[in-house]
């Protein structure tokens, strides 16, 4: 489903070039449930945003769903992110004079179905986060995890294949965090694939597979507990 080969990205601020991805060779299958781990600056977010369509790579080859990205045009690609990809940050990225219903509701706006139908399929999703009685809420009036939560059902409710979440327990105190993590572990459960950028030992425990980055390099995989990597097998503490 997702194919990364040699992978590098740079930032150029100024006279100055940074080089964060420095050759990420990387496949993850569907049905995945993956976490990208690292200290900060590794490049995680970097990686994401490659993976999410929503930064370029300079060089390598990023096949996604059997297509090179690089090749392709910017509404092509355009199309697949909003098809194929959802997403879910940190500090919600939710519109704050919306209530939490059009909220949810938001991506079927600009997929061009009408209200009535949009906000019935919202409040769908809302009562799959155990939030139906929240619809009218605007943001300011729920918890962190009701906002994760509003978020997370605005990411599938155009049925991704794959969903992106940087950080989405960052914001969270860890009891939520735990809530957020299997809220996310059973969408992956429904045939979803869900990548997790985290620098939380314990969230990325949750997950099947842990890919840890160091100083833009993949330094080890570790599978189900067991490490894979042959080149070392430290695994960053924060
Ligand atoms: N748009 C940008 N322009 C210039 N430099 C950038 C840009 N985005 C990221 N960087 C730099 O690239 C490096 C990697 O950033 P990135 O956000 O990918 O790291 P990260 O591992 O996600 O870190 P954190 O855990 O702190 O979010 C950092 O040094 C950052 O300052």
């Amino acid at each position: 489903m997702i194919r990364l080969q040699n992978i590098h990205k740079s930032y150029i601020t100024g006279t100055n070039k940074l080089h964060v991805l420095k050759g990420i060779d990387l496949h993850i299958k569907e049905g995945e449930l993956v976490s990208i781990m690292g200290s900060s600056g590794s490049g995680k977010s970097t990686l994401l945003n490659i993976l999410g369509l929503l930064d370029n790579h300079d060089e390598g080859v990023y096949t996604l769903n059997q297509e090179e990205i690089k090749a392709m045009s910017e509404t092509k690609a355009a199309k697949l992110r909003n098809n194929l990809l959802g997403f879910v940050f940190q500090s919600f990225n939710l519109i704050s004079f919306k209530n939490a219903m059009e909220n949810v509701a938001l991506p079927l706006y600009y997929q061009k179905v009408a209200r009535k139908k949009r906000n019935k399929t919202a409040l769908e999703y809302l009562d799959k986060m155990g939030l139906k009685d929240w619809a009218e809420h605007m943001p300011n009036e729920l918890s962190g995890g009701q906002k994760q939560r509003v978020a997370i059902a605005r990411s599938i409710i155009t049925q991704p294949k794959i969903i992106l979440a940087d950080e989405p327990t960052g914001a969270l105190d860890s009891a939520t965090s735990v809530e957020v993590m299997n809220l996310l572990k059973e969408i992956n459960q429904s045939g979803i694939t869900v990548i997790i950028v985290t620098h939380e030992n314990d969230i990325a425990h949750m997950t099947d597979r842990i890919i840890n980055l160091k100083d833009g390099r993949i330094e080890s995989i570790i599978e189900n507990n067991k490490i894979n990597s042959k080149e070392t097998i430290r695994v960053p503490q924060e």
